[in-house]
């Protein structure tokens, strides 16, 4: 809009210079003066907007000032540099920690944008809940994101984020979900199997895996079963073409991270056209995943039309549907593909980091799981098996709080707002930092930072929270992961196999990690998870 705007101005104001003879004493001709005058009215009011949004409007007119906020120590970059350098929600933590609030902060991020961060489960739920059409996916989203993910459910709003709701629940429904429990165990054990192969071929005792890459080969496989009855077989054959192209566009490289700081600042059609190799490598890999896509449609139509017995998954549920278009549908399986490997591998590899450095749990989870079923082979593992190990899924759910693997999301105030009895403008970025509720000590008690598995047998079934909107490992409300039970049932599965099976110790001992990079977060050191692995005899 003030694009649109500031041309219009420039177009007016060179008009009107022209015809008041502004530069006829130098330049004669009055289309030389529109070229002089017309792109000169644009940079100055470029620049004068810009300055305006970055050292005027947050310092000295925003209605949003004097809400409880850490002191910047940079009068032109706010906390840009911190929130940059540190892990990934990290200072936003310590902030809700130490400075006194009502539910609602503020902060300056890079070049002084305003954050407004909620921090109670009660503005929580206003956001998530009842004002959720309110609060919509930020503008920035529609780059990288939207381009990667499809427009599809996660990036829809209001009724038309409702009417693909409706359409795509059923997919998660129990039945539906006890229906994959084989898949989920099948690609788990197979995983297990193939590093055991791994593990006996190799010429050294405890091998290096990297549990990073397994993690995703994995779950992308369940995800192209599940999702479109087709299988990649990327733990097969580590080359496959959709593997290698997220593994491109999602492992974070320097150039990514400054592209993902340009995307908050630079409006979209700059970013779209900006000359950068990251931003090539993105529109490369979105044609590669559509075109995957719009093959697993042609693929299921010619199944459908030769009346192939097919296990239900959500492209046939889709299409039994019959209201979406083959556009809508190859929107919904990029969001899909992504969404629902990506994350779940995430937690995978933070649930392999801390089995490597808590050895007695991995003991007390491998002995619990070997209680359950005589040996990973054993014909009889059904989903209740798996569900009725307690500690088991005591475990998975302080992994998914501790380590959340979206570590952080964003939301937009489409109109004026008010949140709290706060007013809220319109076009305010809110920031919701998921570890601010899953690691609040007001939420979860003095020990909410500790890795404690333990607490998620206490009773009430939310770990000792005061609430459900402690956890934001999912979100909450009507915009919360659909693929919630899925994650959790399949995560299970994985788990089951991975930690019942083998022994996992550190590439080093207290391997330096890194958290920080894209939309999931996970442990890496030298670009993987490496970890000495062991199979424990016996299972
Ligand atoms: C541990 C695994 C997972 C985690 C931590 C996770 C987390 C999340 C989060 C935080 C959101 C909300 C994002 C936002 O609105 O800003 C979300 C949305 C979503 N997730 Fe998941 N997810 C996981 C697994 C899955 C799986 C397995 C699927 C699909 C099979 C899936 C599909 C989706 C979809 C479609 C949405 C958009 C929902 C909507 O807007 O209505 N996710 N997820």
């Amino acid at each position: 809009m003030a694009v649109t705007q500031i041309f219009f101005l420039s177009l007016v104001g060179s008009y009107g210079l022209v015809h008041l003879r502004y530069l006829s004493a130098v330049v004669e001709s009055p289309y030389l003066q529109y070229l002089i005058l017309f792109p000169s009215l644009l940079v100055l009011q470029f620049a004068g907007y810009a300055f305006y949004h970055w050292m005027i409007y947050p310092h000295f007119v925003s209605p949003l000032r004097g809400l409880p906020e850490p002191k910047a120590p940079s009068w032109f970059n706010g906390h840009g540099a911190e929130v940059v350098k540190a892990p990934t929600g990290e200072p936003q933590q310590k902030w809700a920690r130490e400075i006194p609030n009502d539910g609602l902060m503020l902060y300056k991020g890079i070049l002084n944008r305003e954050r407004l961060m909620p921090t109670s489960a009660k503005v929580m739920a206003e956001i998530l809940n009842s004002k959720s059409y309110t609060f919509i996916k930020p503008r920035h989203f529609q780059f990288a994101l939207a381009r990667l993910l499809g427009h599809g459910i996660l990036m829809a709003e209001g009724d038309e984020h409702k009417r693909q709701r409706k359409i795509l629940t059923p997919a998660f429904h129990p039945r539906h979900l006890r229906s994959l429990f084989p898949l989920f165990f099948s690609k788990s054990k197979e995983m297990v199997d193939l590093i055991s192969q791994e593990i006996r071929n190799a010429d050294v005792e405890d091998p290096i895996i990297d549990f990073n890459a397994w993690g995703s080969r994995c779950t992308l496989d369940i995800i192209g079963k599940a999702g479109a009855g087709i299988d990649f077989n990327a733990m097969v054959d580590p080359s496959n073409e959709m593997l290698q192209t997220y593994r491109k566009v999602f492992s974070p490289t320097p150039n990514q991270q400054i592209m993902g700081i340009m995307n908050i600042i630079l409006p979209l059609f700059v970013m779209r056209n900006i000359p950068l190799q990251a931003v090539r490598d993105i529109d490369a890999a979105r044609e590669v995943i559509m075109t995957i896509c719009l093959d697993m449609i042609a693929t299921k139509r010619q199944q459908i039309a030769e009346k192939r017995e097919m296990n239900p998954d959500i492209l046939s549920i889709m299409m039994e549907e019959g209201s979406f278009t083959d556009d809508e549908m190859k929107n919904q399986l990029m969001t899909f593909m992504a969404a629902g490997h990506e994350t779940t591998a995430a937690a995978v590899s933070w649930a392999i980091y801390e089995l490597a450095r808590n050895p007695e749990v991995a003991e007390k989870l491998r002995t619990a799981i070997r209680a359950a079923a005589p040996s990973m082979d054993s014909e009889s593992i059904t989903m209740e098996t798996i569900e009725g190990v307690r500690y088991l899924r005591n475990f998975c759910n302080e992994i998914l709080r501790f380590h959340a693997p979206v570590p952080v999301t964003f939301r937009e105030a489409a109109k004026d707002e008010t949140l709290n009895g706060q007013f809220v403008p319109k076009s305010t970025t809110i920031i919701i930092v998921t570890d601010v509720m899953n690691k609040s000590e007001e939420l979860w008690g003095d020990d909410a930072k500790v890795f404690n598995p333990d607490r998620w047998d206490k009773p009430g079934g939310t770990g000792g929270a005061a609430s459900n909107y402690a956890n934001m490992t999912f979100l909450m409300g009507t915009r919360s992961c659909i693929g919630q039970k899925f994650s959790q049932e399949e995560y299970k599965a994985i788990i089951f196999c991975l930690a019942g099976r083998f022994a996992f110790e550190e590439k080093e001992k207290d391997m330096e990690i890194h958290t920080r990079g894209g939309i999931t977060q996970r442990p890496t050191h030298d670009g993987g998870l490496p970890m000495k692995t062991r199979i424990v005899p016996g299972w």
